[in-house]
């Protein structure tokens, strides 16, 4: 039997381009598609799908994982813009309703090859900082691949310090560094028309560089990722209610 699923932000790049590859898979069915001003729960309480993938904007999607988790649906999570701490209460929400879920912060397994690289690198070479490009239109900064990625720099470099920066090192225009979260990784973000979204990770040592870049060129670089995460829907309905975090971990 297919596995049924509603679209939230389907008016939207990602949405659209969701609601195409789920049609096309004959594993999935799309039972419903949700935008702003609509009803979530209702919807979801009426059409009861196994899952719900959301790609809306960050200031809706907490409250759309919650409403989901609250009709018993796995939420499908591509939206960026979570901080870690929001994270964590999506973590507990699942424990909650004994229901799990994904947050995938990229579905495009190449951006998965390039942020595993990317942590065994640091372990030789823990002087990193990452570039991120992505389209004008995009609203939070850093993307959420690059926090992610800096996390897990943090873990592949975490018996090998980077090299401390002069102390009296300073920003003559301030955010020239980049900033820093999780992991003190300086992310620099370009938005610029043109780009969907790249990301580099450039590691220094000693005479020499190393880069590691990713580009997904087209919105159609995610919806491998997407229709495989839909389809293990079903396991993280049974999983005992853990969140994972990153789409690797069902690779
Ligand atoms: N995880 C991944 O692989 C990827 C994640 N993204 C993320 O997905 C999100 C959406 O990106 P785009 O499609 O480019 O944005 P978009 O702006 O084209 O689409 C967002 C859609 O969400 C709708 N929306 C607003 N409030 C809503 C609500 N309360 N409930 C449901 N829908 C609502 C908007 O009306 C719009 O149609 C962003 O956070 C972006 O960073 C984008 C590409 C890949
Ligand atoms: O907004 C986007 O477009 C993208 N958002 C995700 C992110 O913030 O990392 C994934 C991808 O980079 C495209």
């Amino acid at each position: 039997m297919a596995i049924t699923v509603v679209v939230s932000g389907a008016k939207g790049r990602m949405g659209t381009e969701t609601v195409g590859a789920v049609m096309a898979d004959d594993q999935l069915q799309l039972v419903g598609e949700v935008d702003h001003g609509d009803d979530l729960a209702a919807t979801l309480g009426s059409l009861k799908p196994v899952a719900m993938v959301d790609f809306s904007v960050p200031s809706a999607v907490l409250g759309n994982i919650e409403t989901a988790l609250a009709n018993g649906v796995v939420p499908i999570v591509g939206t960026t813009g979570l901080a870690p701490a929001d994270v964590e209460y999506v973590r507990g929400l699942c424990r909650t309703h004994n229901l799990g879920a994904l947050i995938a912060p990229n579905f495009a397994i190449g951006a998965l090859l390039m942020m595993r690289f990317a942590q065994e690198a640091a372990k030789y070479m823990p002087d990193a900082e990452i570039i991120e490009m992505h389209h004008e239109k995009k609203l939070d900064a850093p993307s959420g691949t690059a926090a992610k990625t800096a996390e897990m720099i943090a873990i592949g470099r975490a018996n090998t310090p980077p090299t401390a920066l002069p102390d009296d090192a300073f920003e003559k225009i301030p955010g020239s560094r980049g900033g820093k979260g999780v992991g003190d990784v300086p992310v620099h973000s370009v938005r610029l028309p043109g780009f969907v979204a790249s990301q580099m990770v450039i590691f220094g040592g000693p005479g020499q560089t190393l880069t590691i870049r990713h580009d997904s060129l087209d919105r159609k670089s995610f919806m491998p990722g997407v229709t495989l995460a839909l389809r293990h829907a079903p396991a993280l309905a049974a999983n005992g209610g853990e969140l994972i975090y990153g789409l690797e971990h069902l690779l």
